[in-house]
């Protein structure tokens, strides 16, 4: 049974470092939920699983715990807040929040100015996929495959990858994190949940045309990395749901001349993607919904229109320098 194998696991990795109890009323919820079946595991594949969350189990940790990095006069904070996502529950440590949102909804661009704005650590499983990508690692060719055709890459494999990625920023001293593209199935929503406390969980949501679109006009900078998107978009309103407007995000000059496109950005693959992520990532909606975590946002429009709305809602506000400094 699904709650039985999920049990047996995370206690493998309780016993193995980590300390988080399992909560009973997640366990009731979960088998209340009826969310997707796990596939079954041959053991051999178990234990090299288990190998890799003990590490994320173990960085977690670190990161959850991570007091002695917190430097004595911290310098201001960039925002002010009345927010209840903030800390949740452990002033020792910084925010825990995790982006939810289909391919194209800008949720590395909001998450991305959060992590400037709170002062945490951005961790993006899709450039994590990316670099590991365009390395000449033994899981480059394999991954180019999957994440080419659209599709998602195995919860082994992504673990494997934040955890190397949480375990670098311990040893930097980062405390908190957001984190964009993961998780993006139940099962490493149950790892996580297992291994950590999320503060929230941010969904962003706009309209299906608006994402294809989105993903089509996206460009990112060969030189500097940076992301921008030609697309002009302007879906008019329907059935009592806004109209949308989103303005292009042009490059600088010095950027125009050196755009790429990603290889996933076409418009076959596009379409997968959002397949995909409405079988496999969209009961993370209801998962987190029932946990009372999921803070559910309508993009009203681009960034001008956006950000500060989504600020807003997290009860967050941008000191003026703050402000000045990211426009
Ligand atoms: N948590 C994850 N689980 C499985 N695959 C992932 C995960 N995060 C990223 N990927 C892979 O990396 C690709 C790019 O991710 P990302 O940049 O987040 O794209 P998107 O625009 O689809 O949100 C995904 O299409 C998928 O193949």
């Amino acid at each position: 049974m699904k709650l039985q194998t999920v049990d047996n696991e995370i206690s493998l990795w309780q016993s193995l470092h980590f300390r988080k109890p399992i909560n009973p009323i997640n366990k009731m919820t979960q088998g209340q939920g009826g969310f997707g079946e796990k596939p079954h595991k041959h053991s051999c594949e178990l234990s090299r699983f288990a190998a890799a969350t003990s590490s994320i189990i173990r960085t977690l940790t670190s990161v959850a715990t991570n007091e002695a990095a917190t430097p004595a006069s911290p310098s201001p904070p960039a925002f002010s807040c009345g927010s209840r996502f903030l800390r949740a529950d452990n002033k020792s440590r910084n925010v825990q929040w995790v982006f939810l949102g289909c391919p194209g909804v800008g949720k590395g661009n909001y998450s991305s100015r959060l992590s400037t704005l709170l002062g945490v650590p951005l961790i993006a499983t899709g450039d994590l996929v990316r670099q590991e990508l365009s390395s000449s690692g033994p899981l480059s060719s394999q991954l180019a495959e999957i994440v080419n055709q659209g599709q998602l890459v195995s919860d082994e494999i992504v673990i494997t990858l934040v955890s190397h990625r949480l375990e670098v920023g311990v040893a930097k001293g980062e405390s908190g994190f957001i984190l964009d593209g993961f998780p993006r199935t139940i099962r490493q929503a149950e790892i996580l949940e297992g291994v950590t406390d999320i503060d929230l969980v941010a969904n962003l949501k706009l309209p299906e045309q608006a994402l294809i679109e989105k993903c089509l006009g996206r460009r990112i900078c060969s030189q500097c990395r940076e992301n921008f998107n030609v697309a002009s978009i302007n879906i008019e309103s329907e059935n009592g749901k806004p109209g949308i407007i989103m303005a292009p995000l042009l490059p600088p000059p010095h950027c125009a001349s050196k755009l790429i496109t990603l290889a996933d950005d076409t418009e076959a693959v596009v379409k997968e993607r959002i397949r995909v992520y409405n079988e496999m990532s969209q009961p993370l909606e209801e998962y987190y919904r029932s946990r009372g975590k999921l803070l559910e946002f309508d993009l009203p429009g681009g960034i001008p229109e956006s950000w500060p709305k989504l600020l807003q809602a997290l009860n967050l506000e941008e000191n003026e320098e703050k402000l000045s400094a990211t426009a």
